[in-house]
């Protein structure tokens, strides 16, 4: 239905008839390129594989100020940039980024969002200054709009390119998902058939593919649920699984001795081993062994009252944990290398 909106309608010469022209703003290319100074460098505020994301300033209709990030789609994307409008149109979720508009003239694809001050999750893991308490909020709030893409519309929407980088955060470090160019639309809710689909293409902005979908080309919520438990191993080392990987410090090292230095002795024991279980859950090889991200979100707001309680006890010393992990982690792109 969506789609049908991107049609060009030649006759009428009305590009966007109807069902998104209602749903979210067509902003005009020389508007766009006022709220960027011309699209000027010094505004780029991130750089995926299909983009230029840029911080702008639009103004209400009583003429005050708003930010917004727009991101102007580089050329022969423009299936990624109508797929990306197409889902965020049926959004409305606190931890997904919000949609404010889009301009489509001639080659120009831009898509305009609420601005999200923090920028992405990755690079607040690289400065190492996040609260352990704090990073399980985030991966509580991430496993909530998770949890409402799978289960929350009619047909479940599968993200499909979670990872620390399309994690944003706003002001009071709240997070939201975003980067929907690549998601799937699944099948109507309830429905356990896994979609077949061919995602060759998502391949090498992925990384974070799991097993089934190479050996049978299916997708479900449990792909998310696998990126999902990447995203949680970073969040507790604060390095991406592809730099532990070559350095080998999986498979060898349990996860306990990769812990981010920064929050290392912060995690109580009894909150460690509700999060490492459902982490290690979340990666399990058998997509069916994988929970789904309602139980997930509910362990995780288990473990964070776990650790308040501990710390509400332990005010002076360190915590030690004992346990030992070792995660063997098989992803689908390693295997089809
Ligand atoms: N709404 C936003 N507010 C603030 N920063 C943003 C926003 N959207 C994107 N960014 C920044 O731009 C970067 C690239 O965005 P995004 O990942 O969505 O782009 P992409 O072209 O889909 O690329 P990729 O798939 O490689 O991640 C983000 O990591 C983030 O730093």
């Amino acid at each position: 239905m969506f789609l049908k909106c991107f049609g060009h309608s030649s006759s009428s010469q009305r590009q966007y008839p109807t069902i998104i022209e209602e749903l979210c703003h067509q902003f005009s290319l020389a508007d766009l390129g006022k709220s960027t100074n011309n699209f000027d460098q010094n505004r780029v505020i991130g750089r995926g594989a299909f983009s230029t994301v840029y911080k702008g300033c639009l103004q209400h209709k009583d003429g005050s100020d708003y930010t917004v990030a727009l991101k102007r789609f580089h050329e022969g994307y423009s299936a990624v940039f109508k797929k990306e409008i197409e889902l965020l149109c049926q959004l409305r979720h606190p931890n997904c980024v919000s949609l404010i508009g889009f301009c489509n003239h001639e080659k120009e694809k831009i898509i305009v969002y609420e601005y999200m001050s923090n920028g992405s999750l990755d690079r607040h893991l690289l400065r190492g200054k996040l609260s352990w308490k704090k990073r399980v909020e985030i991966c509580i709030g991430v496993a909530c709009g998770l949890h409402y893409l799978h289960a929350g519309a009619k047909r479940s929407i599968f993200h499909c390119i979670l990872r620390a980088s399309t994690i944003l955060l706003d002001e009071d470090k709240e997070p939201k998902l975003a980067g929907f160019g690549l998601s799937i639309q699944g099948p109507q809710f309830n429905s356990k058939k896994p979609k077949q689909i061919n995602a060759d293409h998502i391949m090498d902005t992925l990384g974070y593919m799991p097993l089934e979908y190479v050996m049978n080309g299916s997708v479900t919520d449990k792909w998310d649920v696998f990126s999902f438990g990447l995203v949680l191993l970073r969040v507790v080392c604060g390095m991406d699984y592809f730099i532990m990987a070559a350095e080998r410090k999986l498979m060898e090292k349990p996860v306990e001795e990769n812990i981010d230095s920064n929050i290392k002795g912060k995690i109580a024991p009894e909150c460690w081993q509700v999060f490492i279980d459902i982490m290690v859950r979340c990666l399990e090889y058998e997509p069916d062994e994988r929970p789904a991200m309602g139980e997930v979100e509910v362990e995780l707001e288990h473990a964070l009252s776990l650790q308040e309680q501990a710390d509400i006890t332990n005010t002076d010393g360190d915590y030690n944990l004992l346990s030992k992990t070792i995660i063997p982690i098989a992803r689908g792109s390693e295997m089809k290398e």
